[in-house]
């Protein structure tokens, strides 16, 4: 699918609240772009503002400035029919699934149609037909007690879809559940976003999500977007330090290295990492110490970086470097401080 279409784009949105204390910037001058059709992950640290983003988004929350367009609208200058008409082109899921405990699970598929005004029968065979597509159709006389966290995602992510949403808002979706029931709900965002051509944005805080499911991701930190960009580009080669730190993990900062020379090889997706450290050693004909490593292989390919230790003879770290030029693995010369 082509991505091209902006389907929602945040213009220098800021939210502020007012608290006991003063103040509290929440978000700051935020700028994205959304297109229509891709799975748009938010990622940051707890408290960096990624929940009151996605509540900006779906006019849970009033942006103090700046805007927010839906298919090229401001939704604060809509009429309030207007409003309610983009807020049903959004569908939400949260960590907590949010279900009603007294309503079995058909009823819960209802429950938006009700709302949209959707004559009975004709919910209820919509609920089955969605409770079928989450893979749920025999349990739809359950209650959300009687399923396990997996489930009870599922059957909100079929009540979220209900009313036909253009946009899927995932916040921290994933979070409360174990890995394995993780993956299965992330291939099932995918598969929603992919069949139905729902855009997806996803608000997690954990890398592993964000490589498996999105096409491009922003990092928020302290209430500003610190880098966006396609997840394979970012992963590769992170600019921001929340990005490194996110991405590479923080320990390589608290790692002492000596004054020898050292390189960081940056693997970005084109090599993967042996033959690249094997030829080197063959191309040096030393062996080179590895100081740091943090690789991560995504769809079969190497991202991620390395700390090595340049041998001390200065022609045998040339042709290292040479090899390294040759095979256009990129490096760079680090020094004590290597982040
Ligand atoms: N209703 C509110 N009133 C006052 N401050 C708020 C409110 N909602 C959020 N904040 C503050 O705004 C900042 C961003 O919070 P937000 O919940 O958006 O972050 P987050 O990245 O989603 O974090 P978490 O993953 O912990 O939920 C925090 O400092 C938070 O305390």
């Amino acid at each position: 699918m082509a991505l091209e279409e902006t389907i929602i784009q945040l213009k220098h949105m800021g939210k502020e609240f007012k608290t006991a204390n003063g103040p509290v910037k929440a978000l700051d001058d935020i700028n994205l772009e959304i297109k229509r059709g891709e799975i748009f992950g938010i990622i940051g640290l707890s408290g960096a503002g990624k929940s009151t983003l996605v509540r900006c988004i779906n006019m849970l929350e009033i942006p103090t400035s700046g805007e927010v367009l839906f298919e090229g609208e401001n939704l604060a200058a809509l009429s309030e029919a207007g409003q309610r008409k983009a807020r049903q082109s959004m569908g939400m899921i949260f960590q907590q699934f949010n279900l009603l405990a007294q309503r079995n699970i058909l009823r819960n598929v209802c429950f938006p149609m009700e709302i949209a005004g959707v004559p009975k029968q004709q919910a209820k065979a919509r609920a089955m037909e969605l409770l079928k597509l989450v893979g749920l159709e025999d349990r739809a006389k359950a209650y959300p007690a009687q399923l396990s966290g997996g489930q009870r995602q599922r059957v909100a992510i079929a009540r979220a879809i209900a009313t036909n949403p253009k946009v899927l808002l995932c916040d921290e979706a994933t979070s409360a559940l174990d890995p394995n029931t993780t993956k299965s709900i992330l291939e099932l965002i995918k598969q929603i976003n992919r069949d139905l051509g729902i855009t997806v944005i996803v608000i997690t805080h954990e890398m592993a999500v964000i490589e498996a499911i999105c096409d491009r991701v922003a990092i928020i930190d302290h209430s500003q977007i610190a880098e966006f960009g396609r997840v394979s580009e970012i992963f590769s080669e992170p600019k921001s330090k929340i990005g490194r730190q996110l991405i590479l993990g923080d320990a390589v900062e608290n790692v002492k290295f000596d004054k020898s020379r050292k390189i960081r090889i940056t693997f970005d997706g084109r090599s993967s990492m042996e033959p690249v450290l094997a030829n080197m050693i063959l191309a040096s004909k030393v062996p080179v110490n590895i100081l740091y490593a943090s690789t991560k292989d995504i769809g079969g390919t190497a991202y991620g970086q390395m700390i090595i230790q340049l041998p001390e003879d200065e022609a045998d770290a040339a042709r290292a470097l040479h090899y390294l030029k040759t095979v256009q693995v990129p490096y760079e010369e680090v020094n004590g401080d290597v982040i």
